[in-house]
């Protein structure tokens, strides 16, 4: 709770108006069956940042990600207490349908996954699922979010092409152009650069950082160099429990908690 309170004061604005936040996860639990995976988790996470999550296998960073757009309710065991508002919505009413959900809150996973099909049809799929069926409207939508992922350039003269064809640093790019072509509010990435080589995980980290401007991202990562490299708040994790959820400089240079200490100074992990 310290934290939250820290968290909004720090993010007040010179007009003293609080920035918005695209979460607020209040007292969260949740367990898979009888086995408790998330323990008593606040967490306030601003609108236009890049937050990170991050921590040792098995601390609960995806459980706690798929959690924000209710994917991990494709796991029938789970059960969860305590709130999540996503806009000042909570995400678990019948108010807020999960298929909105999941259209607002878009998700970049650890390998790759474009759909067996051209790369134009991988950009266009989800607005045509969403109606759109004028061909104009959907090249400039397709043209439109592949260059946001930058990968317009290198993709422009082949869009009819199979997307297998890609090298997968540009499947994934190909991949954070399909989420956006479905004008999402935020983007929860897990690991979305452990399958990649250091160039294209450099790629994708600079559009990751170019794309907060009109994105709130959320990403998951086992690399702490790269949570410092590219991110606004650090958040840390261990046996399910949020340790410390900080600045990301705050956190790395001057950590408040002796367990955050020692999972950055590698001590553990
Ligand atoms: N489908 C599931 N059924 C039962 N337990 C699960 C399931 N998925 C994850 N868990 C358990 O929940 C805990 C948190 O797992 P989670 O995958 O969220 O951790 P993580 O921090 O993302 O790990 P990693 O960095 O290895 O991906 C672990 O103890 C894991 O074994």
């Amino acid at each position: 709770m310290m934290i939250d309170m820290k968290v909004r004061e720090e993010k007040k604005t010179t007009t003293g108006t609080p920035k918005e936040y695209a979460f607020k996860i209040s007292d969260f639990n949740l367990w898979y069956g009888s086995s408790q995976a998330l323990f008593e988790i606040n967490m306030d996470i601003p609108k236009n940042d890049i937050t990170a999550v991050i921590g040792p296998s098995g601390c609960g960073k995806s459980t706690l990600l798929k959690t924000l757009n209710r994917m991990i309710e494709m796991v029938p065991t789970v059960k969860t207490s305590g709130t999540i508002e996503y806009n000042g919505q909570d995400i678990f009413s019948n108010k807020l349908l999960v298929e909105e959900l999941r259209t607002r809150v878009g998700m970049v996973f650890q390998k790759p996954n474009p759909f067996p099909k051209s790369i134009y049809e991988n950009v266009a799929y989800g607005p045509k699922i969403h109606g759109i069926r004028k061909k104009s409207e959907l090249d400039a939508i397709v043209e439109k979010s592949l260059k946001d992922a930058a990968i317009w350039d290198e993709v422009k003269d082949r869009l009819n092409q199979n997307a297998y064809g890609l090298s997968g640093g540009q499947q994934q790019r190909l991949c954070i152009a399909r989420c956006l072509a479905i004008e999402p509010d935020v983007i929860l990435m897990d690991e979305p650069t452990s399958a990649l080589d250091p160039i294209s995980t450099l790629k994708v980290e600079e559009l990751i950082k170019e794309l907060k401007e009109k994105y709130s991202i959320i990403i998951v990562t086992h690399n702490m160099q790269q949570a410092a490299r590219i991110s606004d708040r650090t958040a840390f994790m261990l046996n399910g429990e949020l340790v410390e959820f900080s600045e990301t400089d705050h956190l790395f240079s001057t950590p408040k908690d002796k367990r955050t200490e020692d999972y950055i100074t590698g001590r553990f992990g």
